[in-house]
């Protein structure tokens, strides 16, 4: 193992924990903010949604409210599950108050990257059933455009056999590179929640109008899902490193 030196450990050490301090502040105030008893709840997926689940949690129990949830991903669902929340779906609650959920990236119009982690299909599908869409981040998801902080791509959700067709197409179409996924723990592809792989679709033209794209990008054949989220997200918390939460609308 190699070793890393201590005064190299302790500023990684910090780093991290300034991070995860920003993420829980966003969470907790998109919390407090957007849930009150009776509250159908969106849960998104990834690193941040993890605290406003505890957040969820704690107040159920200390304010006796009465919630249901509805997951985004496997992740989200065992976050609940293991939480005690009330978990319900869209056949039982196809219409929700709210969700809340972390992205990759957040443009100056709220436009998002999502589906780093691989989970933006459902999360567009609950958030397309929810009253609002609250977005958390710590503020290293904030820039004025798309590709300005992420630079991992744009996921899109693709059916495995179209994948090389699909990819071909959006380079032809919009420049760029696209690379399909791959697991880190497995031989092979990432598989979504959905069994479908992921393309990202890196060193694209920041300028573009992304409504237009997503369009275009969702009538190919086999694309399930772009982790372009346009028009939908109604305000997005950022956790900041001195400890307090800017809102964007
Ligand atoms: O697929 C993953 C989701 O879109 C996440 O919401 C996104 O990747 C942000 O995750 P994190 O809160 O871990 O940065």
């Amino acid at each position: 193992m190699k070793l890393v030196p201590l005064f190299m450990r302790s500023r990684l050490f910090a780093t991290m924990s300034a991070l995860d301090s920003a993420k829980k502040s966003a969470a907790i105030k998109a919390v407090d903010l957007h849930v009150q008893n009776n509250t159908v709840v969106g849960v998104g997926s990834g690193s941040t949604v993890v605290y406003a689940v505890e957040r969820l949690a704690e107040r159920v129990k200390s304010e006796k409210l009465n919630i249901q949830c509805i997951p985004t991903s496997f992740q989200a669902r065992q976050l609940i599950i293991q939480h005690r929340l009330p978990i319900t779906d869209l056949e039982v609650n196809p219409k929700l108050d709210v969700c809340i959920d972390g992205a990759d990236e957040v443009d100056c119009n709220l436009t998002l990257i999502k589906g780093g982690g691989g989970c933006l299909l459902q999360e567009k599908i609950v958030a397309s059933c929810s009253k609002e869409l609250i977005i958390i981040a710590d503020y290293t998801k904030n820039s004025q455009k798309l590709g300005d902080q992420y630079k991992k791509g744009i996921p899109i959700e693709v059916v495995p056999m179209a994948y090389v067709p699909i990819k071909t197409q959006i380079e032809n179409l919009f420049g760029g590179t696209v690379e399909l996924r791959m697991a880190k723990a497995k031989a092979g592809p990432v598989v979504t929640d959905n069994g479908n792989f992921i393309l990202d679709w890196k060193n694209f033209q920041q300028d573009y109008d992304w409504e237009d794209v997503n369009k275009k990008l969702s009538l190919i054949p086999g694309v399930v899902e772009t982790g372009l989220f346009i028009k939908i997200a109604k305000k997005a918390y950022f956790g900041l490193a001195d400890g307090s939460v800017k809102e964007q609308v």
